[in-house]
């Protein structure tokens, strides 16, 4: 519905929903100003003040200032209320004659603090032509004052282009970040995998020794965590091989900066920004000249003031040298696979965080080879250089959020280890650039007066979660210190699949809306399908047009100031076809009752993903696949393979065979102690391959009794049938059963478990969860209870044992969403 303006004001008259917003911010203002009762003064008492657009300083420091000195901020103009608006400069054209509204200048504030008294406004009008009446706010603030936009809807305007462009590099860095994960755990897998720079370094170090450490590695506890990303990626790679570019500004962009002004309503959707709360920097708001945005600048060109993600327009009025490059992304993905292969030839213990970008556990790596950790990171960029063109930096700690924080330090083209006090180097780092600190935390400590990590130590944890709620109080408390237990996940899962189109959303009516659902369910499809995988959960995310916001935007086909709706729906069964996953949708859309022509963005995603069996459970889909396989052609996994980013199946397949003898049996204890989930999915795959199962459970037994009795028939007998299969039969037993036994004799040796072994034992078995090696875990736990309970083990065995299975339950939970069904026969000693 579009909004009435019944009288001059606008702002009074928004309805419940704007009136909402209004007090909410309002209160929040109130809570703030009493965080400061006892240290502010009283300057301001009676004056408030409203802040319009741009202004320096800052609309939050403005209102950080109205609390210290007893004034009030209003986050909308209030007429009659108001006595100020702040503002550092408005367009003349939208200027009328007022009726008394005082337009004043932010240096008013700042000057009347530093007077300690306050001035005479008059000298700070921000129109010199307003000493007695001043200008009219209405054109400002009045949307129906100012000219409607023009829409321009179709394809062949130059624009539309643009905006697939800017649309298809954010698909194309997403699709990176996922092959470059898939990457790492193919690689993983790969038994053949070799590390050639061990013994490189190893005799690197034999010939120069260690120029750092003064004792050697092993005796270090603590991690190592390597941070690498390459620097400004998108114009490195696209210099890489024009000599000439060296040294220039460049800005990667797919426009040259010629482009007309579009003709939105620009100024009235900052307003809308602003309204809600969002402080627009100066870039943001002047410049229109150019909407194409820059993906990725130089650093010549960031020391004029460009930043990565600024317009064109403005970045070339900061740089008026600045050299636009277009996109490469066959480049970008060739550099990308070599940066991967270049670290994987000294570790896998790797974290894919995007094409440019991971973190590396080199705890063993330097342990192994007796390197300094800034060696290691001086020998690796050497190499990234020399074989990609392109520099990168490198940061080092003792954990991910260290790591990332030194790499900031690091940039561009060097490495720096946080070692010495990280909670002192904190200090000074922005709370900004904290995990998780985004924009709206990030505003809210502001209004605290919070700006430095140094700043948030001050609070107590009590504080900082009664403000936050306990979980991200209690992780900005670590944080802001340099503590992040966050372990580095080196087998990622796809957690979910989507498809997001927020441009170019115009519909006249519903059918219109349903045939663009019909088509982005397909596209969904192919994606979700693509991976081989289902969803068990489908969620449809709209952007709807807010009811403040200018029916066209300032960025042609833009989505403009939306408020979001998501809704999910899960699903007894999972679904990967177009038609299951669109008539979801339409379900879901259909109990929103939301204007079709209100819509300007739309999304759909599936979550809880599960493969055929692959993902949920792989141990049991490789089983599966295998004796499939047994019926037919004999399983021979292959030796030797070549490992590129289709390689997965190759590689899941030669793991068959270790896999499917641990899963020998699916008995009835292994299905009973799984979540209901991967139950449902066992038992579907089991009815689709029953005569398969039939078979194989005929021939072979239990990993488990394999352990128990140490001899075992059926391996012989499996022997005779296929070769490969026995030896991996043999690694597995030989695995279990060595893992049995240091069980047992650490349980059974120790008056007291250290903790330093438990987590060893707790982290192994969380990293079989991840791999989804869930019968081995259950063996582990099976032993861990029995050696406790027979050795008659004191209470504090007991608890090890218990802490141990907490923590195997919270990782199943956030790998599988459940819990594995033990607890009642463990409980007991
Ligand atoms: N919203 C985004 C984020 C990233 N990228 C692209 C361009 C970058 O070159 C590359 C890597 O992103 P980074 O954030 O690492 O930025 P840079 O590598 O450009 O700069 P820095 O040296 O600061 O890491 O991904 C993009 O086009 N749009």
């Amino acid at each position: 519905m579009r909004r009435k303006h019944e009288d001059s004001n606008g702002f009074e008259h928004w309805g419940g929903y704007m009136e909402m917003k209004k007090q909410k911010l309002q209160e929040q203002f109130v809570k703030d100003a009493a965080l400061y009762q006892d240290e502010k003064d009283e300057l301001f008492k009676g004056i408030s003040v409203f802040v319009n657009g741009y202004s320096d300083p800052p609309a939050d420091e403005i209102r950080n200032l109205m609390i210290q000195h007893g004034g009030i901020y209003h986050h909308y103009y209030r007429s009659g209320k108001t006595t100020y608006v702040i503002a550092s400069n408005l367009p003349d054209s939208k200027i009328k004659q007022t009726q008394g509204i005082k337009f004043v200048k932010p240096s008013w504030i700042v000057d009347c603090i530093r007077e300690k008294k306050i001035l005479d406004y008059r000298d700070y009008l921000l129109y010199t032509n307003q000493s007695k009446t001043q200008p009219s706010i209405k054109g400002l603030f009045s949307p129906q004052k100012v000219d409607s936009t023009k829409v321009a809807k179709t394809a062949s305007d130059e624009r539309f282009l643009s905006e697939f462009y800017n649309n298809s590099r954010l698909h194309h860095i997403s699709t990176m970040g996922s092959i470059f994960k898939q990457y790492v755990n193919d690689l993983r897998l790969d038994k053949d995998h070799r590390y050639p720079g061990i013994n490189e370094l190893k005799t690197y170090i034999s010939s120069t020794g260690n120029l750092e450490l003064e004792e050697p590695l092993e005796a270090i506890s603590s991690k190592v965590i390597m941070h690498i990303d390459m620097d400004c990626f998108f114009v490195s790679v696209g210099i890489r091989n024009r000599p000439e570019l060296k040294g220039v500004p460049i800005a990667v962009t797919h426009a040259k900066g010629n482009r007309p002004q579009p003709n939105g309503n620009v100024k009235k959707e900052i307003e809308a920004y602003q309204n809600r709360g969002y402080h627009f920097d100066k870039d943001k708001i002047n410049e229109m000249d150019s909407m194409a945005e820059v993906a990725s600048c130089s650093y010549e060109a960031r020391a004029a003031g460009v930043k990565n993600g600024m317009f064109l327009g403005q970045a070339l009025k900061l740089c008026p040298s600045l050299k636009p490059i277009p996109y490469d992304f066959d480049s970008y993905k060739e550099v990308s696979f070599d940066l991967y292969n270049t670290v994987a030839r000294y570790t896998l213990d790797i974290e894919a965080v995007s094409c440019d970008e991971m973190y590396v556990d080199c705890t063993e790596l330097l342990r192994t080879t007796n390197i300094s950790p800034l060696q290691f990171a001086q020998i690796l960029r050497d190499e990234v250089k020399r074989k990609t063109k392109c520099p990168c930096s490198v940061g080092l700690g003792a954990n991910r959020l260290q790591a990332r924080i030194a790499t900031k330090k690091a940039k561009p083209d060097g490495q720096f280890h946080l070692q010495d006090d990280p909670e002192r180097f904190f200090e000074n780092i922005p709370v900004s650039d904290l995990p998780g600190v985004g924009y709206s935390t990030s505003y809210k400590l502001k209004s605290f007066g919070i700006r430095s990590c140094g700043d948030l130590q001050k609070l107590s944890l009590e504080k900082l979660q009664s403000e936050f709620g306990n979980k991200l109080g209690m992780t900005l408390f670590k944080n802001c210190r340099g503590i992040d237990e966050k372990e580095l996940i080196f087998n990622q899962v796809r957690k979910s699949v989507s498809a997001d189109v927020n441009y170019g959303i115009r519909f006249k009516n519903d059918s219109e809306r349903d045939a663009f659902l019909k088509q982005l369910s397909e596209e969904v499809a192919q994606r979700v399908q693509a991976i081989k995988m289902k969803g068990k959960c489908i969620t449809l995310k709209l952007m709807v047009r807010s009811k403040d916001a200018p029916e066209e935007t300032a960025k042609y086909m833009g989505h403009g100031v939306c408020d979001n709706v998501t809704k999910s729906s899960s699903l007894s069964s999972a679904i990967s076809d177009a038609p299951s996953i669109n008539r979801e949708v339409l379900k879901i859309i259909s109990k929103l009752n939301i204007d079709a022509k209100e819509l300007r963005g739309i999304g759909i995603q599936l979550t809880r993903l599960e493969g055929a069996l692959e993902n949920k459970n792989s141990v049991l889909m490789k089983f599966l696949e295998t004796n499939k396989q047994e019926t037919g052609d004999k399983v021979v996994p292959s030796k030797k393979k070549e490992i590129s980013t289709s390689s997965l199946n190759k590689n899941s397949f030669q793991r068959n065979s270790v896999i499917d003898l641990s899963l020998s049996q699916v008995d009835q204890s292994f299905l009973k102690a799984m979540p209901k989930d991967i139950q449902e999915e066992i038992m579907m795959s089991l009815k689709n391959t029953k005569k398969v199962k039939n078979d194989f459970f005929k021939k072979r037994s239990s990993p488990i009794k394999r352990i128990e009795t140490k001899e075992d028939e059926s391996t012989k007998e499996s022997a005779s049938e296929n070769s490969n299969v026995v030896e991996d039969t043999f690694n597995n037993y030989i695995s279990l059963g060595g893992l049995k036994n240091l069980l047992e004799e650490w349980v059974s040796s120790e008056e007291v478990p250290l903790a330093k072994d438990l987590t060893l034992i707790i982290n192994y078995l969380k990293e079989l969860i991840t791999k989804r090696y869930l019968q081995e875990l259950l063996v582990i736990l099976k032993y861990f209870h029995r050696f406790v309970r027979s050795y008659k083990k004191s209470d504090q065995w007991k608890n090890a044992f218990l802490s141990t299975l907490n923590s195997v339950q919270e990782k199943m939970v956030e790998v599988f969403k459940g819990t594995l069904a033990i607890e009642e026969e463990y409980a007991h000693f």
